[in-house]
């Protein structure tokens, strides 16, 4: 076996940037250069700035109206006008004009009686300065407007010019270089079709896009080949251009081929390798050449915690500028997540709020999933000494969306179908867009989540075989005491989903008790699941006779995928699944998919949004379109007892 990195044991986040703060010169490492204030706009001021001009620059009327001199009017009361001479005892201005000499207060013109002879009539005394902008009052020449290491807004830039300040000082921005690794890494420049084994780069668009935020200008290399020889040269290369930073892609764990410590170690000094926070945990920090050297791992997700949470501050300090910080909120969490002890977990949630309460549903934690980043509106730290999150746990999470957005998100947890993607396409193209976050948990998870109050509706499709209906004997069970309405979402097809040509000839439910058929099952509280087992019971075949019956998945299209890919012969899903892929279906049953919401919700403008969007006529028509559903019922209130027919 080759030699291998090992790693270095793994330290705080925050003490690994205190070695990096410790190890760089500021100073020597980013100047200082001059702009034109006016493209100032999200810099960093390196001097302060002081104003030029005064602003105003004159005594200046602030209302339309006339001039008078305060005193000349002391005299006038309601019921006792004083009369006002033009040319002498006012003169006419407007908003912004000199108040011309002698005059020290202006009168506005809703508040004078006009005479007929060009005079005027007041009925009530000025004040000196009464409406009028005195000089200075904003800003006197040469007092101070900013100082140093002043992040420059956009009312700043309009303050600078206004005290007559054409160019200033200002911080360089950060100039940072990365370097994607990685044999199988292809350069997305070429827009690739990747071959098994083959991604995308990516990372170096995300850290780009993050450091125009940041106010940091990128440049990025194509992909490098695992050979430490050509990635040291790249990071050579880099190390002797402007850029101050230099980050190598991926690399940094304990592969075979993970040269980044390495190098780095042979080039300058690592500082860190190994942080107690995951995804991020091969997170690499050095210098070399007086310049900042990032090692950051592959997979998205933990290349995004990195970028966050080690590259932003470092690149802040670097240009004086605030390290980024998030707005906060408390949530409360739908599922209980358990963590691993000794690292610092970055757990992206969904958040809809649900009354006054924000309800947060976990998202997977796979460091290479990328729908998480994308679905997630907030994220929470779980201690590195904690185990986990319990369910209904209120926790303290940083918002990564504006948080009245979260008003607009409608939460579903419950079962999985391909019509919710349906859903959530049409229901952001509202006039109020809505946001569907959908947390597939099963048909019982879903009754399981509206008894805890953490979701506005479910999605359920249970069979009750004792009555012949659908959904409502187990709203009995579950959810006693619960008053809710029950809409129709679609009536579904489900069968055996097979490979294109059903090469293995499967018939109908038989065939899963053959040696030579390997199953893909869902996961428990899945109405499928139930679905199966009771036609399996019907058939007299004991899951254990079921090749593959304990593998688990999620959701019919991963079942599915599971199937195209040769991983399974068989599994049970839908129609439309099956469709989406090209795969075979064997049908078995006809099934009542219903949308289940508590009836305090539904006057909710969002479960009223849905309801109207259910009874939309080109709804209907893309649920028919997608082939494996009946649409008769679609939309309609259910009662105990309709079974298929409504
Ligand atoms: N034996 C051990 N193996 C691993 C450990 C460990 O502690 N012991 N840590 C794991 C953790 S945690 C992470 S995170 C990963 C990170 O590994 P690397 O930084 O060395 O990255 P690679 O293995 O080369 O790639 C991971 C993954 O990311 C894809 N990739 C790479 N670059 C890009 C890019 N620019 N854009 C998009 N995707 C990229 C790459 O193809 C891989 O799929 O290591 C674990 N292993
Ligand atoms: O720490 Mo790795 O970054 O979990 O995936």
């Amino acid at each position: 076996m080759s030699k291998r990195n090992i790693y270095l044991k793994t330290i705080p986040v925050a003490e690994a940037l205190e070695r990096a703060r410790a190890a760089l010169d500021r100073e020597a490492l980013v100047g200082s250069e001059t702009v034109p204030a006016h493209l100032a706009a999200g810099r960093v001021t390196a001097a302060p700035v002081h104003a030029r001009l005064s602003s105003p620059a004159f005594h200046s009327a602030a209302m339309d109206g006339i001039a008078v001199k305060a005193e000349a009017t002391f005299t006038a009361r309601e019921g006792h006008p004083l009369r006002l001479e033009p040319g002498r005892d006012f003169f006419p201005v407007n908003t912004g004009q000199p108040l011309p000499g002698g005059t020290d207060a202006v009168i506005k013109i809703e508040d004078v009686v006009q005479d007929p002879g060009g005079a005027l009539q007041i009925e009530a005394p000025a004040f000196p300065w009464m409406h009028v902008r005195r000089i200075g009052q904003d800003i006197v020449a040469t007092e101070l407007m900013l100082p140093q290491n002043h992040p420059l807004s956009a009312y700043d830039v309009g303050a600078l010019l206004s005290a007559g300040i054409w160019e200033l000082e200002v911080w360089q921005p950060l100039r940072i270089c990365f370097i994607p690794t990685g044999d199988e890494v292809l350069d997305f420049a070429t827009r690739p079709q990747p071959a098994p084994g083959q991604v995308v780069e990516s990372n170096s668009q995300v850290l780009a896009a993050l450091a125009k935020n940041w106010g940091a200008r990128m440049r990025w290399t194509a992909p490098v080949p695992d050979d430490p020889e050509r990635i040291r040269r790249a990071v050579e290369e880099a190390l002797a251009s402007e850029a101050q930073v230099v980050v190598v892609g991926a690399g940094s764990s304990a592969g075979t081929r993970d040269f980044t410590s390495r190098i780095f170690a042979e080039l300058g000094e690592v500082l860190a390798h190994g942080l107690a926070v995951s995804p991020g945990k091969p997170t690499l920090i050095g210098t070399a050449a007086g310049k900042l050297l990032v090692g950051a791992p592959g997979y998205p997700g933990s290349a995004i915690v990195c970028f966050e949470e080690v590259l932003a501050p470092l690149v802040a300090w670097l240009g004086r500028a605030p390290a980024p910080s998030r707005e906060r909120i408390e949530v409360r969490i739908t599922r209980k997540t358990p963590s691993r002890l000794g690292a610092e977990e970055m757990l992206r949630l969904a958040v809809g709020k649900i009354g006054e309460e924000a309800m947060a549903v976990p998202l997977g934690r796979g460091p290479g999933m990328i729908t998480n980043l994308t679905r997630a509106q907030a994220l929470v730290r779980v201690p590195a000494g904690s185990e986990g999150l319990e369910q209904d746990e209120r926790v303290s999470a940083e918002l990564l969306v504006p948080a009245p957005l979260l008003e607009s998100v409608l939460v579903h947890v419950g079962s999985h179908d391909n019509t919710l993607d349906l859903l959530s396409n049409e229901l952001m193209g509202r006039g109020e867009p809505l946001r569907l976050v959908s947390s597939n948990v099963g048909s019982l998870g879903g009754l399981t989540a509206l008894r805890a109050g953490s979701a506005m509706f479910a999605g359920v499709h249970l069979f009750d075989p004792q009555s012949g209906d659908f959904n409502f004997p187990f709203l009995e069970k579950y959810l006693p005491g619960l008053e809710v309405v029950v809409v129709n979402l679609a009536i579904r097809h489900q069968g055996l989903i097979v490979p294109a040509g059903n090469p293995k000839n499967i018939r109908d439910i038989h065939d899963l008790a053959r040696e030579d058929v390997g199953f893909i099952n869902r996961q428990r509280g899945a109405g499928t699941r139930i679905l199966l087992d009771y036609h399996l019971k019907q058939a007299g075949i004991a899951p254990a006779r079921v090749r593959g019956y304990e593998r688990e998945e999620y959701t019919h299209m991963a079942v599915a995928v599971n199937v195209l890919t040769g991983s399974a012969d068989a599994a049970l899903g839908i129609r439309s699944a099956a469709k989406a892929l090209g795969l075979d279906f064997v049908p078995l049953a006809r099934e009542r998919y219903d949308l289940v919401i508590p009836a305090r919700f539904t006057e909710d403008h969002k479960i009223l949004t849905l309801i109207e969007l259910l009874q939309s006529e080109p709804l209907i028509k893309q649920i028919d379109a997608l082939g494996g559903y009946e649409t008769p019922l679609t939309g309609r209130i259910m009662h105990p007892g309709m079974g298929l027919e409504g």
